[in-house]
């Protein structure tokens, strides 16, 4: 038996108590640089949040780690009145577009000691460098996530892909354009090939792909682009002829794009060779021209997927919450297969109970390390379960 009432209610204590606290207004980053860079032009760097995002995560505790985690879950973003006057006005022409970058501020983190090396779950406990992760926990506290464009509604933007926690502010937003974001096919500028007809198949197979929600920070996918059996699926949608003929054109424009940045940039006298001194990382230079790399870790994480079981009393709960019980039980399902917990808790507090919320509903579960299953005890609305017993 857990005294799960006392330990979850004194935690939800600390966050309401922060969550008032908190104000979304406009916010000033003021960057400490070091000496060396910090010349007039660096020196004070102003950010205004453009709006804020709605979603059903109301703490960062549960929160799946990349928006395709819960590709369907939908969210808003609603424009701040501060920049615009009518802030309708700016997002003109973005229905045009499948897919968007959301450039957000990790407002809710709560240690202000960035650590160099993190280590992501999806690591199991390994550490490495925190800008070859997609670590909340970073020296710029700023988010980026691959989202899809359900609706735009004037100032209010309807997307699905999920990764961050309620009341997020929000930094920009960028239109995705796969031949600008997308190495494989960046520059390809193919003649008698219609891209745009293929971007949306690209953009849907990228969910597939987890090219739209693979990434890493604590642990999980985003951003992440194919290689070896992917590329294979990369053909099927473009087309293998495009794709034979866009590895040879991505040469040459390479080719072609570094001989221009040389005559370009050279006499700016800005280019300087690296000096002696300066190790340069080995980098795996494996990867043909136009494929892209990632570490392997992230195809072939040492932490495995979950299987998720639920127990007879949560599935009865989640049955009365009729029609929206399947859809909150798959919501559940994909959060947990992905092991949203932390190194640190998955090190210290393995036997306890976990609790996360999903706008109303509380759910409570146990993992079990040893036989790579999480067991879903209660799912509760609108009050936190009561103590479970096994
Ligand atoms: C791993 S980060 C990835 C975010 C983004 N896709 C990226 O790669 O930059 C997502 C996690 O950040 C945390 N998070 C989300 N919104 C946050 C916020 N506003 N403040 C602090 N942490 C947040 C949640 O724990 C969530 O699971």
């Amino acid at each position: 038996m857990i005294a799960l009432n006392h330990v979850y209610k004194k935690e939800h204590d600390i966050i309401n108590k922060k969550l008032e606290e908190w104000q979304c207004r406009n916010c000033r980053i003021s960057q400490d640089l070091p000496a060396s860079t910090s010349r007039q032009e660096h020196a004070d760097f102003k950010a205004n949040y453009i709006g804020v995002i709605t979603t059903s995560f109301p703490e960062k505790r549960g929160t799946p780690r990349q928006p395709g985690i819960c590709a369907d879950m939908i969210a808003k973003l609603t424009l701040s009145k501060d920049a615009f006057t009518n802030p309708a006005h700016t997002l003109e022409g973005l229905q045009e577009f499948s897919h968007m970058w959301i450039l957000f501020h990790f407002h809710k983190n709560e240690s202000t000691h960035v650590k160099a090396k993190v280590a992501p779950p999806r690591l199991n406990g390994t550490r490495t460098g925190v800008f070859a992760t997609r670590s909340p926990h970073r020296p710029c506290p700023i988010g980026l996530s691959l989202v899809k464009i359900d609706r735009i509604l004037d100032d209010t933007i309807y997307f699905s892909g999920v990764d961050m926690i309620d009341n997020t502010p929000v930094l920009d937003i960028k239109p995705y354009i796969p031949q600008y974001d997308n190495p494989g096919i960046v520059n390809l500028n193919i003649p008698n090939v219609d891209l745009n007809e293929s971007v949306t198949e690209i953009a849907d197979a990228a969910r597939d792909l987890s090219l739209a929600s693979t990434s890493v920070d604590d642990g999980f996918e985003n951003g992440r682009i194919m290689d070896g059996e992917e590329n294979v699926r990369r053909e099927q949608v473009l087309g293998s002829s495009v794709t034979e003929r866009s590895a040879s054109r991505l040469e040459e424009n390479y080719a072609r794009s570094h001989s221009r940045m040389g005559e370009r940039e050279a006499p700016d006298g800005e280019e300087e060779e690296p000096p002696e001194a300066a190790q340069a990382l080995p980098v795996n230079s494996g990867a043909p021209q136009g494929h892209v790399r990632v570490p392997s870790w992230i195809d072939n994480p040492p932490a495995s997927r979950l299987t998720v079981l639920f127990k007879d009393r949560a599935l009865m709960q989640l049955g009365q919450l009729g029609s929206e019980g399947e859809e909150k039980k798959t919501t559940i399902t994909n959060i947990l297969q992905e092991d949203p917990r932390s190194v640190y808790l998955r090190e210290r507090w393995s036997s306890h109970c976990y609790i996360f919320r999903i706008a109303e509903l509380y759910v409570s579960c146990k993992f079990n390390d040893s036989t790579q299953t999480v067991m879903v005890y209660q799912v509760f609305q609108n009050e936190v379960p009561p103590d479970t017993d096994d």
